[in-house]
């Protein structure tokens, strides 16, 4: 179980302090609503630990995270703008999320198959990325995340930009991989129909703090 408590922080130069308190059970996905400029992204900067929190405690199980770098947090993140590099096959980007240097073994190439097949694209394994659609190309941005493995998954807004058809099961691709992996998912989401798909609860960024709905 993730537990966030009294995690607080003020940015520079801001008056208002944030502070974020809230619980994620593995296989839950949880979504983070709110007004643009509420504090959305700066919980999962906290989390990730690109913003130093002040005080407060995010233990996973039985670890406490708060002072543990960002190399060290178990977690994972997908953005909307996903960073591909296009000009590179599937696999190659794949490989890039475990490897710099592209020299990969057999058993991360095994992995990589193993990945490309739980996002329904083993059959463009070396396929340029450039030439993918948007949704394929989103597919491929999970698998990245997903090849370490790690318990925490983080997404700002990642769907957004996809037709309606491939945002839904992209949605529904996150649902699973979640509930299989045990993973426990936070998505900040703009759009009701996320979260009412599948979260199993949503919070809203208020008055610098984090209000069940
Ligand atoms: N580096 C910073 N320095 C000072 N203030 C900041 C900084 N980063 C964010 N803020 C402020 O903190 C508040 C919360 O920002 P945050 O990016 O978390 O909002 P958000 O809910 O993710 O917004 P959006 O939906 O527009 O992405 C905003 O008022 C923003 O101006």
């Amino acid at each position: 179980m993730l537990k966030i408590i009294d995690v607080k922080y003020q940015h520079k130069n801001a008056e208002d302090m944030y502070t974020y308190t809230m619980v994620v059970k593995p296989k839950e996905i949880v979504a983070i609503v709110g007004q643009s400029g509420s504090g959305k992204s700066t919980l999962l900067d906290l989390l990730a630990g690109f913003l130093p929190a002040t005080s407060g405690s995010i233990k996973l199980d039985e670890d406490e995270l708060i002072d543990e770098t960002v190399e060290a947090r178990p977690i994972s993140i997908l953005f909307q703008n996903h960073n591909l590099f296009e000009h590179l096959s599937v696999q190659k980007n794949i490989l890039l999320g475990i490897s710099k240097t592209l020299k990969s073994t057999h058993e991360e190439l095994k992995k990589v198959k193993t990945i490309l097949k739980e996002v329904g694209l083993e059959k463009y394994e070396h396929t340029i990325v450039s030439s993918l659609s948007g949704g394929q190309q989103q597919r491929v941005a999970l698998a990245r995340v997903l090849l370490r493995r790690e318990p925490i998954l983080l997404l700002d807004e990642p769907f957004t930009g996809l037709d309606a058809d491939t945002r839904m099961q992209m949605l529904d691709l996150l649902k699973k991989i979640t509930v299989e992996n045990n993973l426990h998912t936070i998505m900040i989401t703009h759009e009701i129909e996320d979260s009412e798909r599948i979260a199993n609860r949503v919070y809203k960024v208020e008055n610098q703090k984090l209000v069940e709905q």
